[in-house]
């Protein structure tokens, strides 16, 4: 899990990786631009000429090393210096004396420097002109700069941020518009937000040997998930196991028209491992689900079209209930039943979540730890519109804690809250799996493994990111725009297989 810290913890893990390493702090900068300069290496061809746009400070220092490891693999470099009102930093002046070819040095002190600045025949823009020590909103000259570059078509790559995004809290102002950022060390929060893609493009974390210990002992309450985590968690299977001890499950899903989101719930919580499964249907879709999810029993519901009569939970491990129910009385009657007669944690999706939203009287009666997984729209009708993805975020966290149980706030970097506050986004997923139906999928996953004995965050955590695994293996066969729904089901045996 990698440990997601604010700005100002950032400086202190500088700092004391400086002190205790213990290594130079124009060291630690080198060693920051190797990292940038290998992966740039990688991914840039050699021919292509580069620009790279520094400010005075430990960025634009790490612009500078750039440059100069660049020249040395024969890339074709400009730099640019833009003067502010910021003296330079320590390190930034000593990079500037170790750059021995000066005249491809230009400086940009005021608009008349700007306008005879032409960054056009750059390939590839880099950015250093600010990083984390970003403190106000950017203006004057220097928003000048970011507005042209992001004005050319140059391939854009930002230094450890996108100049003028705040790390930690929501941005105000010009922001550089970067195709790919290089992050050092740690994710940064903003990145993990939807609102920050169209300044920090993908991204990648590179390490620069930033004290584990110091990271280790760093309280925060925002987690990126992992592989090895998720591996961490999974259950491994037992000889003597027999179907009875891996969990048995009910499904409420489906109404007529809408059965789809029945079936691959249902199909996606026996391929998840579910032991026995039992799906509640309407009685005139009685044929569809015998037929569409053989494996799964059924039980008949006393309306023919929608839920309205609740199934006992005895002998139940979880249910999931939700998708594709609709909105009828009867069936929020139904499901306020469900609630009452439930003692374990459920999991909630889809319609039962606009039930909740348009009913907040049933949110009493969740059971402790039951789990959420509402999109952007349903967590809307739950707890109203936000000013920004921080604001967003705030109110999952608030929202998890109001209810006692866990918020899976669903889109890329899914987000996952515990009433602790505590926030895991995940890292697997990609926008193919954007399709109709690919939430029904998750909640079967989610509750098979919550049937099967998982703590609830933690099928939570484990459903999540399964299902992300589970669609990039299916995206590469697939492709994004025509990966769909049950494509995600048929690989989640390969996802697992890639998981133990
Ligand atoms: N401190 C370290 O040991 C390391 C720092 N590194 C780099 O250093 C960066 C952080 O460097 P700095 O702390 O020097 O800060 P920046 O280079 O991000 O910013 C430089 C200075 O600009 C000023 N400033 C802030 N907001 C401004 C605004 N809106 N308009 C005008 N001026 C503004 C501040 O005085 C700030 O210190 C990281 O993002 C990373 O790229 C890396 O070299 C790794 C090691
Ligand atoms: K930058």
């Amino acid at each position: 899990m990698l440990k997601i810290l604010t700005a100002e913890q950032i400086r202190a893990l500088d700092a004391h990786t400086i002190m205790n390493e213990p290594i130079t702090s124009v060291d630690l900068m080198e060693r920051a631009g190797q990292a940038f300069v290998s992966w740039f290496c990688r991914h840039v061809d050699v021919v292509q000429t580069v620009g790279i746009i520094c400010g005075t400070g430990n960025n634009g220092g790490d612009g500078l090393v750039i440059a100069r490891l660049l020249l040395t693999y024969n890339y074709k470099v400009k730099v640019w210096i833009v003067r502010g009102e910021s003296k330079e930093s320590t390190d930034f002046t000593a990079n500037l004396n170790r750059i021995a070819t000066k005249h491809l040095v230009n400086e940009i002190s005021n608009e008349q420097e700007l306008s005879s600045s032409d960054f056009t025949d750059c390939h590839v823009l880099i950015d250093a002109l600010f990083g984390t020590g970003l403190s106000r909103k950017v203006v004057g000259l220097q928003e000048a700069v970011i507005k042209k570059m992001n004005d050319t078509t140059a391939y854009k790559i930002a230094v450890d941020v996108p100049s003028g995004l705040q790390i930690d809290k929501p941005s105000i102002g010009t922001i550089f518009k970067a195709d790919f950022t290089l992050t050092f060390q740690l994710p940064k929060l903003a990145f993990l937000l939807p609102e920050n893609f169209q300044y920090v493009g993908n991204w990648q974390v590179v390490r620069i040997g930033l004290d584990k210990k110091f990271i280790e002992t760093s309280d925060t309450k925002h987690f990126l998930l992992e592989k090895k985590d998720v591996k961490a968690i999974l259950k491994p299977r037992n000889k003597f196991d027999h179907k009875g001890n891996n969990g048995k499950a009910l499904l409420i899903a489906g109404s007529y028209g809408k059965m789809g989101a029945a079936i691959l719930a249902a199909r996606a919580a026996m391929r998840t491992g579910l032991g026995l499964l039992t799906t509640h249907v309407p009685s005139a879709c009685l044929t569809i689900i015998q037929n569409s999810a053989p494996e799964s029993m059924a039980s008949v519901d006393g309306h023919e079209h929608y839920f309205t009569t609740t199934p006992s939970c005895e002998d139940i491990d979880a249910v999931g209930v939700g998708p594709g129910i609709g909105l009828h009385n009867e069936t929020k009657r139904a499901f306020e039943k469900l609630l009452q007669q439930s003692k374990k944690p459920l999991v909630v999706d889809a319609d039962a979540i606009t039930l909740l939203a348009n009913h907040p009287s049933l949110l009493l009666l969740l059971p402790p730890q039951s789990i959420l997984t509402p999109h952007p729209g349903e967590f809307r009708r739950l707890v109203g519109d936000w000013a920004n993805d921080f604001d967003r975020l705030e109110k999952q966290k608030n929202f998890s804690k109001q209810i006692g149980g866990i918020v899976v706030l669903k889109g890329a970097h899914t987000s996952i809250t515990s009433p602790n506050g505590k926030v895991y986004f995940n890292s697997s997923g990609n926008p193919g799996m954007a399709t109709a139906g690919s939430g029904d999928v998750l909640t079967g996953m989610i509750m098979s493994l919550l049937a099967q004995g998982y703590k609830p965050l933690d099928a939570a955590i484990v459903g999540v990111f399964l299902h992300g695994w589970a669609g990039d293996l299916a995206v590469r066969k697939m492709g994004e725009i025509s990966l769909i729904a049950s494509d995600i089901i048929d690989f989640i045996p390969p996802a697992y297989h890639d998981l133990r």
